[in-house]
């Protein structure tokens, strides 16, 4: 889905990045270990109070491995979603320069039980995420904004909460078009585009935020430490696992990066077949899920190319 269906050709959805099964472990991986208000300064309801928010971050994530919250596998899947996610998102807009991540972000919005009533708020207010949206409509990429920051994506990870789509919006705030959260699903855009996403009335949305820059000085170091600890702590450090049966669970997650590879361009191709996917009013089309899929075939040559770590 592009610019025909998207109104922009700034902005594209496309599905099936990554399994049931991967977008469980990092919803689990969450659970585990985010903290509310993250990237907030820990206000626990940052944008509503009929929310609460949840953050995980990388560096967050490699030091729950090292005191045995998170395992290795998951922590590499963490690694490895996203940057299908900034592959995708450089394919898409065929960038020549790479993209680096500037901050990756594991979050959940939670509906607060018993504040829904006559909700007239969002989950998001309308934004940009590199400018200052200002009343005219405009957005003025100046500090204190990330104006670092020139795409970003959101890879979203379930589908069964009230609420909660993403939209697309004009500049005096009114809502373009939406799209449905569900499990492997990314949006990628210019940082620039406005949007916002409408309230979270009943359950939980996750989703893991990316945002990407040219800028090698914003560049995440985290994900540098991330890896090398990856490489050097031992597996049996993840202590968190109560049962056998939940650890050959988990097991079966993630095998090893390849596997997950293939899958994501299985999942990609799985995309292709899977006709008129719900995207609330709009319908991904099967010829924009193609081109998206024909651009993220290399992804792999990409990755060796220009390998971000
Ligand atoms: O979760 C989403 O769909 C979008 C969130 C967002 O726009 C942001 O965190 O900047
Ligand atoms: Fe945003």
């Amino acid at each position: 889905m592009g610019e025909k269906e998207l109104g922009s050709n700034q902005r594209f959805a496309a599905d099936g990045l990554i399994t049931e099964e991967q977008c469980q472990a990092l919803i689990n991986m969450n659970q585990e270990g985010a903290i509310g208000g993250d990237g907030y300064d820990r206000r626990r309801s940052p944008h509503t109070k009929s929310e609460t928010f949840d953050g995980l971050t990388i560096s967050r994530a490699t030091e729950l491995v090292h005191v045995g919250v998170i395992s290795k596998k998951d922590a590499q899947l963490f690694l490895d979603a996203s940057d299908y996610g900034r592959l995708l998102v450089e394919k898409y807009f065929n960038l020549t320069q790479p993209l680096h991540f500037d901050y990756t972000h594991l979050v959940c919005r939670t509906a607060v039980e018993g504040s829904q009533e006559d909700r007239q708020d969002l989950s998001h207010p309308v934004h940009g995420d590199n400018c200052e949206l200002q009343a005219d409509g405009s957005c003025i990429r100046r500090f204190p904004s990330y104006v670092q920051r020139e795409y970003s994506s959101i890879m979203y990870l379930n589908g069964d909460f009230e609420g909660g789509e993403f939209f697309f919006a004009h500049g005096n705030k009114s809502a373009q078009m939406y799209i449905k959260p569900k499990c492997g699903r990314i949006v990628g855009f210019n940082s620039a585009e406005l949007h916002g996403v409408k309230a979270v009335k009943k359950g939980k949305r996750c989703a893991l935020a990316m945002w990407y820059t040219m800028d090698l000085n914003f560049k995440e170091l985290a994900r540098i430490e991330a890896k090398k600890m990856i490489d050097k702590v031992p597996e049996d450090v993840h202590r968190n696992l109560k049962t056998k049966s939940e650890e050959s669970t988990k097991e079966t997650k993630i095998q090893s990066k390849e596997k997950s590879d293939n899958e994501v361009n299985q999942k990609e191709g799985e995309a292709l077949t899977e006709k008129g996917q719900n995207l609330t009013e709009d319908n991904i089309s099967p010829k924009e899920v193609t081109a998206i899929h024909e651009k993220g075939q290399n992804i792999n040559e990409e990755q060796k190319l220009h390998e971000e770590l």
